[in-house]
Order: C-alpha cells, then structure tokens, then sequence
C-alpha cells in the first residue's frame, strides 16, 4: 500500500480537554556516546515536539549540559548506572534504542540490559548502533526476536545488510520480506522511498522525499517522532497506522521546507513539527 497524506488525519486528533501529560505516554530515548551526543539530543527532541507527555534521555552525562540546553523538557538518566536505566524502562511506554549509542562493549551492555528488561507492554524502536550491536551478537539478537514487547527496527539500508545478510543490490521486498518475519519485528528500511514490513505481513510504501533529506541525523528525528507518535495515539489507533502516519509525517515536513532549502536540517525539521501537526488536526 502506498501511504497517502489522509493517514495523518485520522491519526493526528485533538486532544480531548479533560487530559494530562500522562495520557500522552513516556518515552525514553537511550543512546548518545561522547562522539554521537548530537542523534540521542535529536531524536529526544523530536519526540517532544511530536506530543510525548514526558520523554527521559539515557545518554552519556558529557551530554548533560548540552540536552538541557537544547531539550529542557526532558528528563535525564545516566545510561551506565544500571538500576536507574532499569528502573526508567520501567516506567516507559515507548523506548528508543540506539541513536548515537556507539558500538563499543558498553553500548552493548546497555543494549543487553535494555532487552531483558523489556516487557509486552513495551515498544522498542531499535535504531542506529543499536541494530550494528545486535547485528554482530546472535545472544541479543535472540533476545530481540523472543521479546515480548512490539520491536520496531528503523534501519538504512547498510545497517539492514549487517541485520539481514542481504546484500545492499539484493535487498528486493521478497528477500527482505522473508527476514522481516524471522524477526518477529516490524522493519521500516530506510531509503529513497522508504518500505516498511509489518508484523502482520503487510507492507506500506512512501513515494515521498527526497536527497535534500540525506543529512546526519534524519533517521535519528525519525525515531524520535516514531516514539512521540506511538507513546501519544497506541490508545486509539493500530500500531500499523500510526508507524506509517509517523514515516510519512516525518518526510512530509522535509518535503514542504525543501519547497524552500536546497537541504532540510533535522534541527529545523524538528521546529516545524507541532505547527504541521496542527495542520492535521
Ligand atoms: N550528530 C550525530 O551525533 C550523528 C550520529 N549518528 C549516529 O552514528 C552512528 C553510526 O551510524 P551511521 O549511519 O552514520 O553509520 P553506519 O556505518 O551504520 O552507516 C553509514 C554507511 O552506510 C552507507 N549506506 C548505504 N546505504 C545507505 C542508506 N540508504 N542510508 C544511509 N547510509 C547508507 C553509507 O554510505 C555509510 O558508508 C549511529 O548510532 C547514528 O545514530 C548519525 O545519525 C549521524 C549524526
Ligand atoms: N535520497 C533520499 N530520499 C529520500 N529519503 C532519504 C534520502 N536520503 C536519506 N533519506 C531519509 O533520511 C533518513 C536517514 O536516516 P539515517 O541514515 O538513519 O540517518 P542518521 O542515522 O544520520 O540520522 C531516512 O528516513 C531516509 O529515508
Ligand atoms: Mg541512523
């Protein structure tokens, strides 16, 4: 099925009047390593912006000063201190693993910790790093596969060769496909004119965007408004919905400032997103 810009009405509602932050699901974004502060700082930003009611970011504390500054909004949690990453998955409805995480063996324990913590209550969106590390570890990539919780990986097509072993040319929508079911996940593979593999075999199709979108940090603004999307309407709408509103929403802002900008910064992609969804309402 090819997603279409009425998708984004039907999922994007008012608000009803009598509602608090707490109806509107908690994210937690993990990731962010001293290299890659600037993807975990987006992709918790994008979630803000896209309605989450209360979004935590697990991160390195180098970037501490940096999110407050950029994200006041969100909360903080040290990702190497064991007992408050478990206790934040806890409490979350939607986890984002993996923007800017690294792949070093501390990533990995963080991502291993995250795993077995996860519950059917959870969705995870395993993204970046995240799907490198589990890629290269048949232990955490049987722990994704057997997971309870509704997984989501959001690879570019590199990262979706390490999952798959389907080379980059081979990567047609049967091979992936077959893989996709394996992994008992959703897969939204990432690329001009992104393919997204529902868990229910079905498959959606976006002929939207564009190279003005090839730009450090596009795919880790997706995960975030995936994670502000799901934590905000899982009540009222079907996952399958509300991921390819999600995709489209994201390269639908992309789109309407390359009307206007040769490349779409995620930071000003990011700025838009309350205003186009006002659009929508
Ligand atoms: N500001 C930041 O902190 C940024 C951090 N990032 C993080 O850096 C880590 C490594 O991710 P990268 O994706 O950079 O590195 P990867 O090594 O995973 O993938 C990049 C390689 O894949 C190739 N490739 C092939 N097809 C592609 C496609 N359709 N889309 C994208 N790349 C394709 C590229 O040419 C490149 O050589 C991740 O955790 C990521 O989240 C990136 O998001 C960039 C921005
Ligand atoms: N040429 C293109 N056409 C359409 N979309 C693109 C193009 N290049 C990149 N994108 C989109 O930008 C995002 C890039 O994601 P990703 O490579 O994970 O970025 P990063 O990890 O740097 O944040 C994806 O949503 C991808 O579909
Ligand atoms: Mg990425």
């Amino acid at each position: 099925m090819i997603i279409s810009d009425k998708i984004l009405t039907k999922i994007i509602q008012p608000r009803p009047l009598q509602s608090h932050k707490g109806d509107f699901g908690r994210v937690l974004t993990i990731g962010g390593n001293i290299n890659y502060g600037g993807a975990i700082i987006m992709a918790t930003a994008a979630s803000v912006s896209s309605g989450a009611g209360l979004v935590t970011c697990a991160t390195n504390k180098e970037n501490l000063t940096a999110l407050h500054a950029r994200v006041p909004e969100a909360m903080f949690v040290n990702y190497f201190d064991k007992i408050a990453l478990s206790d934040s998955i806890a409490s979350a409805d939607v986890i984002i693993l993996g923007p800017g995480l690294g792949d070093d063996i501390r990533a990995q324990e963080i991502v291993q910790v995250c795993l077995t913590n996860l519950r059917s209550r959870h969705t995870c969106i395993i993204d970046g790093s995240a799907i490198t590390i589990i890629s290269q570890n048949t232990h955490l990539k049987e722990l994704a596969t057997t997971s309870a919780a509704q997984i989501i990986y959001t690879p570019h097509q590199m990262e979706w060769q390490r999952l798959s072993h389907i080379l980059i040319p081979e990567q047609t929508t049967s091979t992936s496909q077959k893989i996709q079911a394996f992994l008992n996940a959703t897969v939204i593979l990432k690329k001009y004119h992104t393919e997204i593999f529902h868990k229910n075999r079905l498959i959606s199709t976006l002929e939207i965007g564009g190279p003005y979108m090839a730009t450090g940090g596009m795919g880790d603004t997706l995960a975030g408004i995936l994670g502000g999307f799901i934590a905000q309407f899982n009540k009222n709408h079907n996952l399958n919905e509300i991921i390819d509103a999600a995709v489209y929403f994201h390269t639908y802002v992309a789109q309407e400032l390359a009307k206007e900008n040769y490349v779409v910064l995620p930071t000003k992609l990011i700025s838009q997103i309350p205003a186009v969804m006002k659009k929508f309402e």
